[in-house]
């Protein structure tokens, strides 16, 4: 949903443990009349944008009628929708979009959340939206590559301390970030990694890309890897659900 518009790599943690914000005090503030939405970028909002990134879905595995029905069957925070309709029209929309927001919204009040990413315009939209749910104070943004803001927070002794991670990024680096995840999230806590599948790539012997290899290689040692249990979700281009089983730091 969206487009590449929020952070890569998110990492978060709760005092308490992860549950759902039962009604998030922005909803009443909210209209659907988007107060985020740039006027310039509001206006490009078009009927034809939006229609072209539902074509885009086709990558996800839906045709636009499977789409139509997933975005009348779930419950879409007001500002995701805004954040979702805004990144229609901009390149990379058929990427599924505006994970740290959801995730920030998720978190209860006493939640952090570490979201990781490069690329400056994209943080731009994703800060604006934080703003505007009002979920800013539980944000972290590392403006930097995921791989060096994942060392910084170990070397700063937050080793076991998040509850959750979900990895979107440099599919060279699936195997690092993991490594370094391994560290930083407890005991219990869950590894979200996401395009295991690649657009079925991984299946096909004549694709040998190097995006194609590292996963393929990183799909093959995470079947194997004893420290966490995993679960494939084979839709749209996969996804696995690895939850840690021992501590890492010291083994
Ligand atoms: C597929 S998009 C992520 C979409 C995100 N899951 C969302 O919901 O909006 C991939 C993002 O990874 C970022 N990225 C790629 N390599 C990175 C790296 N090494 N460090 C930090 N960010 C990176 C890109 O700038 C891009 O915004």
């Amino acid at each position: 949903l969206g487009a590449s518009a929020t952070p890569a790599l998110t990492l978060a943690s709760t005092a308490a443990p992860l549950r759902r914000c039962g009604s998030p005090p922005c909803l009443a503030r909210l209209r659907r009349s988007s107060m985020c939405s740039s006027s310039s970028s509001a206006a490009a909002t078009t009927a034809a944008a939006v229609e072209e990134a539902r074509r885009g879905r086709k990558q996800l595995g839906m045709d636009p009628p499977l789409y139509d029905y997933l975005l009348a069957n779930v419950r879409e925070h007001p500002v995701l929708r805004d954040l979702r309709e805004e990144t229609a029209s901009m390149r990379g929309s058929q990427m599924q979009g505006y994970s740290s927001l959801a995730v920030a919204l998720a978190l209860p009040e006493s939640g952090r959340l570490v979201a990781c990413e490069r690329d400056e315009r994209c943080l731009e939209v994703a800060k604006r939206y934080y703003q505007c749910a009002g979920v800013a104070h539980k944000v972290d943004v590392k403006h930097a590559l995921a791989v060096d803001s994942l060392r910084s927070l170990i070397d700063c002794g937050e080793a076991s301390s998040y509850d959750f991670a979900f990895v979107d990024a440099d599919k060279r680096m699936y195997e690092e970030y993991f490594e370094l995840l391994l560290k930083l999230v407890r005991v219990g806590g869950l590894i979200v990694m996401d395009n295991v599948l690649w657009y079925g790539r991984v299946a096909d012997p004549l694709v040998n890309d190097a995006k194609t290899i590292s996963i393929r290689d990183f799909n093959k040692k995470l079947f194997e890897d004893k420290r966490v249990n995993i679960s494939m979700v084979p839709i749209g281009d996969g996804m696995t659900i690895c939850r840690k089983l021992q501590d890492t730091c010291t083994s």
